[in-house]
């Protein structure tokens, strides 16, 4: 019997549908940002995704390296095609971006990614937010166009965490007005920047400033690689540059080496809004050093938004998956169950439905906060960067940790289908774990956050004024433990209490370390389990505090049934994080083993409540099914039909007698007849 789709909806799912207590239009609202956002985001991605030339006609999986890296090439081109074209009209602006080179839109046209985003990222960033105002006319206009494609090159094969120690050098030479760039050991080479292989003709380069004898640290700089008519990499084998290979996701990104070899760049080629380097070689300071790292906090604050997208897209596909597949009754005397009413089922799916509206609601607080900031660094008030840069740094470990981890949980929801690539699944986590070492490796971010905070402990214990995000560690210097009260703010509290005495015993650790004879940065690195952790905790404590504050106004602008179910969600992501963190509850904020049955049973009792809402919850993420790309998570639930028109697309079903039957396995089998 040919296997075709049968063009109506799994009834299964249907009856999911009608069960949805809310109105699945309003969620989509709600959650896209209004009305008018949700009509642009529908119309953008009706444009792309029903354009004849942006279809995918084979999987990838079946492309060669080599076929992934050119038919991505071809699609970025397409799809830039169209944004320029948009961006003429005047429509969309920075959203078309966001959508079309994160986990979203742009995973739905160009699933292995695109060899072009490093470009908008972090190239056109870079210039934006270290270069001068003359830098920005030469070298804005081209990019934004396209014109000329960068990317930005900062870790090396030796180092990619300590920045300090990058290799490269760019030398002054007064004489000539230039630098001169030289990798001048193997481990200085660049490698890994996103498009550097071979799509990109222009860098951000980042190497060690020497002038006049001195080193004055790293600085960047914009760096020509390939000719701009033939591509051929600059003068001759002065630019060694290729691609580094394949890797365990992205694989359409074209990650890249580069080494110089006395490379030649004018002097207006170092970007100058801060530190400056005159035609004689005199250096002139920055206000800060740190304002170098710039363009790695944007993108560490983009990423959030990113990872809610990857996740609500692997739980939208799991939790549609699971009210499709039937797998073991639970009353042996009936039919077998859909596999969403095992409650273990519904502990692995739900919450992490849930971390999506964190993560959204997160998205929107760090991006506000990114912009009040930046525009005080624009008049130079640097006060608040410390903060801005304390809680990027630990937002982007843990949620990127947690939509990891999540991704790979909601795989495993979905059996042995979840292990296809046809699910989409594998190719998901494949993106989304590697932004746990993309833009700073977690722990590294993490001990960052922690550095912050156990300056912010030193200035509690003294009573110094706190910024917002430490504030609770003043009167968890007061209560050092708590009577446990089941509330959210209850709660909230109660992680603040976990997450500052988690702050005050890596400090007096870090302190008694250095009363034996300790160097700090030796106490600090025997500490450093402690260290990490406390981040971990703030971070925690953060998420359910913004998330609550957040949707404090909830009632007023939504309907009570949709703010019900939200409500719901947000619970279940307090009670579970006391549920991972039951521990530290324990040893800090006086909870009881009375009050761990009571949040088991508040647990159970949220999974409970979820389940019927839980199809049409995610059917509100507004996620089309070229976006899904999955097998299992189509909006019809013909999950086994999919499933077998993917296979039929292998090319070894092509043809009913593999060649390698002739080849070897007949000569094989026969050989000791
Ligand atoms: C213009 C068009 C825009 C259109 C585009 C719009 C939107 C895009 C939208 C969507 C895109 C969607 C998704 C994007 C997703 C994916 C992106 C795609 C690809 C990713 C490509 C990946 C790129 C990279 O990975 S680039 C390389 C990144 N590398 C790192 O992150 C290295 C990590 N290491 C460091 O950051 C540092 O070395 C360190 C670990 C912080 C240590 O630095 P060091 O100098 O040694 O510092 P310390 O001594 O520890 O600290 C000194 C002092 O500085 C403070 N500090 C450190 N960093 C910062 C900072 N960034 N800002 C502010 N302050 C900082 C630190 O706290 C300390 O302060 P103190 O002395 O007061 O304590
Ligand atoms: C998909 C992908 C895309 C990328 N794109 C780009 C790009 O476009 N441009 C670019 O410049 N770079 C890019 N990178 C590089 C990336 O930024 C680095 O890989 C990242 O910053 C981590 O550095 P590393 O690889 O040197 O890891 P390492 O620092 O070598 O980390 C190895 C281990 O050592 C630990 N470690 C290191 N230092 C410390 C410390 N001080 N304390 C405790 N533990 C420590 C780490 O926690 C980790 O467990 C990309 C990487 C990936 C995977």
């Amino acid at each position: 019997m040919p296997i075709k789709l049968k063009g109506e909806v799994n009834p299964d799912l249907n009856n999911e549908r009608k069960k949805c207590s809310f109105n699945v239009e309003e969620m989509a609202r709600w959650y896209h940002g209004g009305e008018k956002k949700l009509a642009e985001k529908r119309q953008r991605e009706t444009l792309f995704l029903d354009d004849p030339d942006l279809q995918d006609d084979i999987p990838t999986s079946y492309m060669s390296h080599k076929e992934i890296y050119e038919y991505g090439v071809g699609k970025a081109c397409k799809i830039f095609t169209k944004i320029r074209a948009l961006q003429e009209e005047g429509k969309g602006g920075v959203d078309n971006f966001m959508a079309i080179l994160g986990g979203m839109l742009g995973s739905g046209v160009l699933k292995e990614g695109n060899p072009m985003a490093v470009h908008f990222v972090m190239f056109l960033p870079t210039i934006l937010g270290q270069g001068t105002t003359e830098q920005q006319v030469e070298w804005l206009g081209r990019a934004w166009s396209m014109n000329i494609l960068g990317t930005y090159a900062q870790t090396e094969l030796g180092h990619g965490t300590f920045i300090r120690g990058l290799e490269t050098t760019a030398t002054y030479d007064p004489k000539t007005e230039e630098f001169i760039l030289n990798s001048p050991t193997i481990t200085s080479y660049k490698w890994w920047p996103g498009g550097l292989g071979h799509t990109s003709n222009y860098a951000i380069v980042v190497a060690q400033l020497y002038t006049k004898g001195q080193c004055h640290g790293i600085h960047p700089f914009i760096v020509q690689l390939r000719d701009e008519e033939t591509w051929a990499p600059i003068k001759g084998k002065s630019v060694e540059i290729g691609e580094i290979g394949p890797k365990l996701g992205m694989k359409g990104v074209n990650n890249g080496f580069l080494g110089f070899d006395n490379v030649r760049i004018p002097r207006k080629n170092m970007l100058m809004k801060n530190a400056k380097v005159l035609e004689d070689g005199t250096y002139i300071k920055a206000p800060s050093s740190v304002l170098t790292y710039g363009t790695m906090m944007f993108v560490r604050v983009v990423i959030i938004r990113d990872m809610a997208n990857y996740l609500s897209k692997a739980v939208t596909i799991a939790t549609r998956y699971s009210a499709v597949r039937r797998q073991s009754p639970i009353d042996p005397a009936k039919p077998e169950v859909q596999v969403i009413d095992h409650v273990t089922q519904q502990y692995k799916v739900f919450p992490n439905i849930a971390k999506v509206i964190i993560f959204q609601l997160t998205a929107d607080y760090i991006w506000n906060l990114y912009n009040q900031v930046t525009s005080e660094l624009d008049k130079g008030q640097l006060e608040r960067l410390p903060e801005l840069h304390a809680i990027s740094c630990c937002l982007k470990a843990v949620i990127t940790q947690d939509a990891s981890n999540g991704v790979e949980q909601l795989r495993m929801a979905c059996g042995g289908h979840g292990y296809m690539e046809a699910s989409n699944l594998p190719n998901t986590y494949g993106m989304v774990t590697a932004a746990c070492t993309y833009e700073g490796e977690n722990t590294i971010l993490l001990l960052q956050t922690a550095r912050y905070l156990m300056k912010s402990w030193s200035q509690a214990l003294v009573g110094d004024a706190l910024v917002p995000t430490v504030e609770y560690l003043r009167d968890a210097i007061k209560k050092r433990s708590n009577k446990w009260d089941p509330s959210i703010t209850g709660i909230i509290k109660a992680l603040q209490l976990v997450a500052a005495n988690k702050i005050r015993l890596a400090y007096e650790h870090v302190e008694n370390r250095k009363k034996l004879g300790y160097s700090h940065e030796d106490a600090t690195n025997l500490s450093s389990i402690e260290l990490a952790q406390s981040a971990d905790a703030h971070c925690r404590a953060f998420l359910v505090q913004s998330a609550y504050e957040m949707t404090r106004d909830l009632e007023s602008t939504v309907s009570t049934s949709l703010a019900t179910v939200l409500r719901q969600f947000i619970e279940l992501y307090a009670v579970e994080t006391c549920m991972k963190y039951i521990g530290d509850l324990f040893r800090f904020s006086g909870l009881t083993e009375d009050g761990v049955q009571e949040l088991q049973q508040r647990l159970e009792d949220l999974l409970t409540k979820i389940r019927p809402n839980a199809v049409g919850f995610v059917d509100g993420f507004d996620i089309p099914d070229k976006i899904l790309s999955s097998a299992l998570g189509a909006y019809d639930g013909n999950v086994y039909e999919r499933l077998f028109l993917e296979a039929k697309k292998s090319p070894l079903n092509q043809d009913p007698i593999p060649k390698a039957f002739e080849l070897h396995m007949k000569p094989f089998m026969r050989s000791n007849l």
